[in-house]
C-alpha cells in the first residue's frame, strides 16, 4: 500500500495520533508554495489537512518598539535584545501549538506548519538568544513527525525576495545572516542524523520540488508504518 491516504491511515492507527509536517528554510525558499501544493494534493485525496503559521502576536511589541526607537520594524537586531525577542517568539509558537496545531491533530486533522521549532531555534542560535527559558518553551511543544528542509543558494533567496511586490526586503532579510542561518539548518539537520528531516531542493521548478517532497514523505511513512 503505498497510496498516500492508506499510508496516513496506517500511521494514525500505528501512532495513535495525526501527522504533523513542519516546513524549514530561509525566505524566499518556497516554504508556503510548498505547503499550498502538499494542501492541495491531500484534498485531492481526501485527506484532512490544516495549514498553520504563528502570527507573532506578542513579539509584535519588539518590532513596534524597533519602529520607535530606530525608525523601521525590522531594524531590530542588536538594539532590543536578541534574548528577549526570541522568548517572546517563544510564547507566541507555544501558544500556536497548544491553540491551534494541537487541537487541530487531535481533531483529525493532518497539520502542515509554516516553520516549527527547528526554524525557531536556528534562528534564536545565529542571532546568539537562544536562553534557556526559550527552550523551556520549545520543550513545552512536539516536534514535527517529518521536517521538510527547502534549500536554496543566498544568491536565490535574494534575487526571489527582490522580485517579491506586495513587501519590499526587510532589513533581517540580509544575504549575511541569511547565510549564516542556512549554514546552521544544514548543521543541525546533519547533526539530528534522522530519516523523519527531509531536504529537497529548492533551486528546482515549484513543480519539480513538489513531486520531490510527495516521493520523500510517501517513502518516509512507507518505511515507518511497515
Ligand atoms: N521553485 C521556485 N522557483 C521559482 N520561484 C519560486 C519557487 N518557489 C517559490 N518561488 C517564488 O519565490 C517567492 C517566495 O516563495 P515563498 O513560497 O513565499 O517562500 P517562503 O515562504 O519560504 O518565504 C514567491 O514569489 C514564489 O512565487
Ligand atoms: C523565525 C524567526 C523570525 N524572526 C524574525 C525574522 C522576521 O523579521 C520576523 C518574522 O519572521 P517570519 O516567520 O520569517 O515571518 P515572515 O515569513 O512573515 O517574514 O521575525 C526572529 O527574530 N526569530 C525567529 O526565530
Amino acid at each position: 500500500m503505498n497510496d498516500i491516504k492508506s499510508l496516513i491511515k496506517l500511521y494514525k492507527e500505528k501512532y495513535k495520533k495525526n501527522l504533523l509536517i513542519g516546513y524549514s528554510g530561509i525566505d524566499g525558499s518556497g516554504k508556503s508554495t510548498q505547503i499550498d501544493m502538499l494542501n492541495e494534493w491531500f484534498h485531492n485525496n481526501e485527506i484532512e489537512s490544516h495549514i498553520e503559521k504563528t502570527v507573532l502576536t506578542k513579539t509584535k511589541s519588539c518590532f513596534r518598539l524597533s519602529e520607535k526607537l530606530f525608525n523601521d520594524p525590522n531594524a531590530y537586531d542588536p538594539g532590543i535584545p536578541a534574548n528577549l525577542r526570541e522568548f517572546a517568539i517563544s510564547c507566541d509558537v507555544l501558544d500556536t501549538y497548544k491553540n491551534i496545531v494541537k487541537p487541530k491533530l487531535d481533531d483529525g486533522y493532518v497539520v502542515l506548519l509554516d516553520r516549527n521549532i527547528l526554524c525557531y531555534k536556528v534562528y534564536a542560535k545565529c542571532f546568539n538568544g537562544l536562553t534557556k527559558w526559550a527552550e523551556y518553551n520549545y520543550s513545552l511543544i512536539d516536534e514535527p513527525d517529518i521536517i521538510i528542509y527547502v534549500d536554496i543558494s543566498i544568491e536565490t533567496s535574494n534575487k526571489r525576495l527582490r522580485q517579491r511586490v506586495e513587501v519590499p526586503i526587510k532589513t533581517d532579510e540580509n544575504p549575511l545572516f541569511l547565510s549564516k542561518v542556512k549554514d546552521l539548518y544544514l548543521k543541525e539537520i546533519e547533526l539530528k542524523n534522522s530519516d523523519k528531516y527531509i531536504i529537497v531542493d529548492g533551486e528546482k521548478s515549484s513543480i519539480k520540488v513538489h513531486e520531490d517532497i510527495k516521493g520523500k514523505i510517501i517513502n518516509f511513512l512507507m518505511n515507518i508504518v511497515s
